[in-house]
Formats: C-alpha cells, sequence, structure tokens
C-alpha cells in the first residue's frame, strides 16, 4: 500500500520538461562522436550489429579499406569482417578487467598517423563495455543451447533447429532427414561399470558422430543416452546410410572396462522431413522408426517411410 502522503502533487513543470526536450533533442542528434557511438551501441546486443556501428562511426574518423574482427565464444570462432584488405594495418587486442573480448585488425592502403592511431583507441575504449556485453549475451546463449557433458546442442538447441529446419524444406522444397540413434542397453553399462564410465562414453559417442558428419549436419543430445542428427539435403536413402555408417563409428569406441575393452551399439530411427509437416510431427515419426529398430533386437536402423 503506497503512503499517500509521500505522493508528490501532480502539477506539471514546464520549465523541467522543456529542459528534458532539449536534453532528448541534443542526446538524440549529438554531434559528440562518443556520446552518439554510446548510444548507438546501446541499442543493441547483437556483437555483429554493433561491429557495424562501430565500423561506421571509426569509418568517419579514421577512413580505413578494412576491419575484422575474431573471437572465440563459448567454443564457436565469432568472425566479423567489411571491407578489403591494404598492406598497413593496426591491431588491438580488445581486453576489459583481465578478459579477453576478441582481436580487432584495421588495414589501409596508407600509413596510419599516430593521432589516427590515438583517435581509433579511444573509440575502442568507448565501444569495449558494449562489445563485453554483447560476448557475453552470446555466451549465455550458447550455454543454453549446449549440453554440458558431451559440448553439443541440448533439446532445446535441436527444438529451435527443427523449426528452422521444417521452415526450410518447405519454403525451398529441398529434402531434410532427422536421426534418432539411441545407445543399446546403456542402463547395463551404468549398472555394472558406474555412472562415470557412461558418462565417459556417452561424451565419447558425441565426438564419434560430430567426426562421422559432414560440416552441414548437426547433431544434439536429445535425452539421456539419445542422439539426433539433422542433414539438410539429405533423402531418406542416404539418410539411412549416414545411419549405418555413424551406428559403425558408435561401434568402434573402445572404453576401459577392465579385463576387455568395453564396446557400444546403437539403433536408429529415420524419417525425413514431409511437406507442411509440423517438427513434433517429424520427431514423433524419427522416434516411432527408432522404436521399430529396438523392437527389431537393436543394434539396426529403421526409416519411417515417406511413401508407404
Ligand atoms: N552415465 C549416464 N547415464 C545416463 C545419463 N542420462 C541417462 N542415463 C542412463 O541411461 C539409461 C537409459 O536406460 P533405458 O532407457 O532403460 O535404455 P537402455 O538401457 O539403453 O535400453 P534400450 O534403449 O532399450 O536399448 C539409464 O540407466 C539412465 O540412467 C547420463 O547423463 N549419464
Amino acid at each position: 500500500m503506497k503512503n499517500l502522503t509521500s505522493i508528490r502533487p501532480n502539477t506539471s513543470r514546464p520549465a523541467r520538461l522543456a529542459a528534458l526536450k532539449q536534453s532528448f533533442q541534443d542526446w538524440n542528434n549529438t554531434s559528440d562522436v562518443m556520446a552518439r557511438l554510446a548510444r548507438r551501441l546501446s541499442t543493441t546486443l547483437s556483437l555483429e550489429a554493433q561491429l557495424s556501428i562501430l565500423a561506421e562511426e571509426m569509418t568517419d574518423m579514421v577512413p580505413f579499406d578494412s576491419l575484422n574482427y575474431r573471437h572465440r565464444i563459448a567454443r564457436q570462432d565469432f568472425i566479423f569482417s567489411t571491407g578489403m584488405g591494404g598492406p598497413h594495418r593496426c591491431e588491438y587486442r580488445l581486453s576489459l578487467e583481465g578478459h579477453q573480448y576478441g582481436t580487432l585488425t584495421l588495414h589501409r592502403r596508407q600509413r596510419f598517423s599516430e593521432e589516427e592511431l590515438t583517435g581509433i583507441e579511444m573509440m575502442l575504449s568507448g565501444a569495449i563495455c558494449h562489445i563485453r556485453n554483447a560476448c557475453q549475451f552470446i555466451a549465455i546463449e550458447q550455454t543454453a543451447l549446449t549440453d554440458s557433458l558431451t559440448g553439443i546442442g541440448n533439446k532445446r538447441a535441436l527444438d529451435e533447429a527443427l523449426q528452422r529446419a521444417s521452415a526450410m524444406a518447405d519454403r525451398h522444397g529441398a529434402p531434410w532427414s532427422l536421426i534418432l540413434c539411441d545407445l543399446d542397453h546403456f542402463k547395463l553399462i551404468n549398472d555394472n561399470h558406474g555412472h562415470v564410465v557412461g558418462d565417459h562414453i556417452l561424451a565419447r559417442t558425441a565426438e564419434k558422430l560430430e567426426q562421422a558428419l559432414r560440416n552441414s549436419d548437426t547433431v544434439y543430445r536429445f535425452g539421456g543416452e539419445e542422439f539426433a542428427i539433422l542433414l539438410p539435403h539429405t533423402n531418406e536413402q542416404e539418410a539411412r546410410d549416414v545411419a549405418d555408417r555413424i551406428r559403425g563409428a558408435i561401434e568402434s569406441i573402445r572404453v576401459d572396462g577392465g579385463e576387455t575393452p568395453l564396446t557400444v551399439t546403437a539403433s536408429c530411427g529415420v524419417a525425413m522431413h514431409l511437406t507442411d509437416e509440423q517438427p513434433e510431427q517429424w520427431l514423433a515419426r524419427a522416434d516411432e522408426a527408432l522404436y521399430r529398430a529396438k523392437a527389431a533386437g537393436r543394434n539396426c536402423t529403421r526409416v519411417f517411410a515417406s511413401i508407404s
């Protein structure tokens, strides 16, 4: 409950409002480079958009032929480039409070003067907090989409990827396939050798899957011992071949298990996306195919045929 006596009388203050209006106009139209840079950078948390703004503002002060930025964030390389090189360059490692936030390089045909280098450094000082925030935002987003045990995409990442893939398959008519791959009798491994060994096998499986796939294919940990693989431009016959190949890769894993090395097999279910099919239906068909592979005795692949 508000204390009514503390509420100020509801009268307008024309002088203050006029000052606010002036201040807003100044803020909006400022010719102060640093203030404008800070204002523009604060409008976005997209690192790409921030670097575009920085490049735009910087080229007004210190013309350059190209700007390149590179930073490894949450195990992925973030690269931004604009323009085409030149023989002279200046490079800055961006850091704040002991943390690195990437390397920014400018190239130009003419040498950079001392005054220009000082100008660039001043602008980078004005941008660094914003760049730090954008880098941290990417890292947080990445963490939310990554499975902590294996380092590959998690269920949430798969859900988002399935949405995008369904939309693209419908728009472009290109085939997309989904493989669900589940380790066989994994409970026995945990029961007989412990969870640490089970975890190790899951991590090795993720590694093997990534090695066995093309760069355009993406792999996710979908559940405990279940993985999903999304394959663009791949029909169901090709996806079946991929599924058999990855089962072979998983079977080649050897883990120290006492007297004899431990091995593991997997079952796979394959479904190709159907026109206008919702992601959940697509996933359900792949799951049904996986169920059939398990029912058929495991260590095999089954396809949910798009034409029966
Ligand atoms: N070590 C480890 N085990 C997990 C993890 N997530 C799930 N599991 C285990 O995976 C096992 C899955 O067991 P089930 O669903 O019965 O499947 P299964 O034994 O592989 O049998 P089928 O799938 O029918 O071949 C359970 O023992 C879970 O505890 C994990 O992150 N680490």
